[in-house]
């Protein structure tokens, strides 16, 4: 709509920090390699299992499985495990609430529009109370990642030979004739993988389910292909998702749609400079409007249709990946902050849906209506959190641990 309305490029004019909007696969490909350079492919990241065990449960009992909050328990473990060596949360109760009530007030707080931002001569009035907000979730966080870190080290003797992320991180605190990794440095590298790793995954996987709920035709494709490749005794596995073209697909069409984070994070120019004729000056900040890149009509046909299809080899865009370099489908940025978990988000959406869909059937509660409205806020969230009944699909001792 942006696009349409103002072209490729929008510079709007903010007293001290203007800000320009990228809207269009070109006019994002321009900018971002203008301001990046140095791109590179991190190292694949490794999944675990998640246990469907829970959901088996709630299935026996006829109770609605809350999507988002076991998509993000089941992130925040998966998280947890490559970077702690343990999983975090439980599949409810309140500690979990606590975090998920964290990461997504931070994520709305991140999104709001604060004055203070634009008029800095009255930022510290903190006139919305914006920054007193995030001081207070800051203090929880940091409560949080102290009493996991001493717990790690406490447990370090366990895990010789065998580290996890944090060991290694704590192993190479000190560098040949450079600055010391202090605690604060690390609890803030924690923090990002946590925060920027779980609401973006499990966002996907639940505006995924939504899409397939609504289309029983896709979700019934999807099954069948799971079926003639795994079977139906056992679960999904990591080695499978090579051999399954259209889960990919859908994956791939979810992130076109419902990209989590719909305006990436925002670059400024440190010095002026002029990108394809446009004059950017110093302190510009940069918008790439990735959501409505994913809807420019100029590149998708029907683009408000939820068609994996368009992704598969065969067809037009089934040669577009969201690595980074098609700039049509760029869900993680790209450049040399493109982001950093890449890999192990496209696995953790795919490994998840794949097992969702492989063991359940899905259907929303008798009576109720499918929401697919968006909320504002720096991850695009469904408005209204999916709440969905399980049927499961595969033979009782699939579900075991
Ligand atoms: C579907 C899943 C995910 C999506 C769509 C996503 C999307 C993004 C986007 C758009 C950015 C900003 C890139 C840019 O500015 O060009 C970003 C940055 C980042 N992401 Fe992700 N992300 C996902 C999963 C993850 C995971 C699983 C992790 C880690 C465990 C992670 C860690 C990061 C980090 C650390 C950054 C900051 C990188 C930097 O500034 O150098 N993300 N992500």
């Amino acid at each position: 709509q942006m696009a349409r309305k103002y072209g490729p490029v929008m510079y709007l004019k903010m007293g001290t920090c203007d800000m320009v909007v990228a809207s269009s696969p070109g006019a994002a490909s321009t900018f971002l390699k203008t301001l990046d350079h140095n791109f590179s492919n991190r190292p694949p990241g490794a999944v675990r299992p998640i246990l469907p065990t829970d959901m088996f449960q709630l299935s026996r009992k006829g109770e609605p499985v809350v999507v988002p909050e076991m998509l993000l328990c089941a992130m925040a473990n998966l998280i947890g495990q490559k970077s702690l060596s343990r999983r975090v949360f439980a599949t409810h109760g309140s500690e979990s609430n606590e975090f998920k009530y964290m990461v997504v007030e931070l994520m709305r707080l991140a999104g709001l529009f604060n004055v203070g931002d634009f008029i800095p001569s009255i930022a510290w009035m903190d006139l919305q109370g914006i920054e007193g907000k995030m001081k207070r979730l800051h203090n929880q966080f940091d409560g949080l990642l102290t009493k996991m870190i001493e717990e790690h080290l406490s447990t370090a003797h366990e895990r010789e030979g065998n580290p996890d992320f944090l060991d290694i991180v704590m192993a190479n605190r000190e560098v040949p004739d450079g600055p010391e990794l202090t605690m604060t440095n690390i609890k803030a590298l924690l923090l990002n993988w946590f925060i920027a790793g779980t609401d973006t995954s499990a966002g996907t996987v639940e505006w995924a389910l939504a899409e397939m709920i609504k289309n029983p035709r896709i979700l019934d494709r999807a099954q069948k292909e799971m079926d003639r490749v795994i079977g139906k005794n056992r679960r999904l596995e990591e080695s499978d998702l090579p051999n399954l073209p259209y889960l990919q697909a859908i994956c791939k069409e979810t992130l076109r749609l419902h990209p989590p984070v719909p305006l990436s994070i925002p670059r400024v120019s440190v010095d002026p400079c002029e990108v394809n004729g446009y004059y950017i000056p110093k302190n510009t900040r940069l918008f790439v409007n990735i959501w409505a890149i994913g809807r420019d009509p100029n590149v998708w046909e029907d683009p408000m249709e939820f068609n994996p299809d368009r992704f598969l080899r065969e067809k037009i865009n089934g040669k577009i990946e969201p690595w980074g370099n098609d700039f049509e489908l760029i869900p993680f940025g790209a450049g040399r902050r493109i982001c950093a978990g890449i890999r192990m988000g496209i696995a953790a959406v795919e490994y998840i849906l794949g097992t969702l869909v492989h063991s359940f059937d899905w259907r929303l509660l008798e009576g109720a209506a499918l929401d697919m409205g968006e909320a504002f806020g720096l991850v695009l969230q469904k408005a209204v959190p999916l709440s969905a009944v399980v049927v499961p699909r595969l033979p009782t001792s699939a579900y075991e641990s």
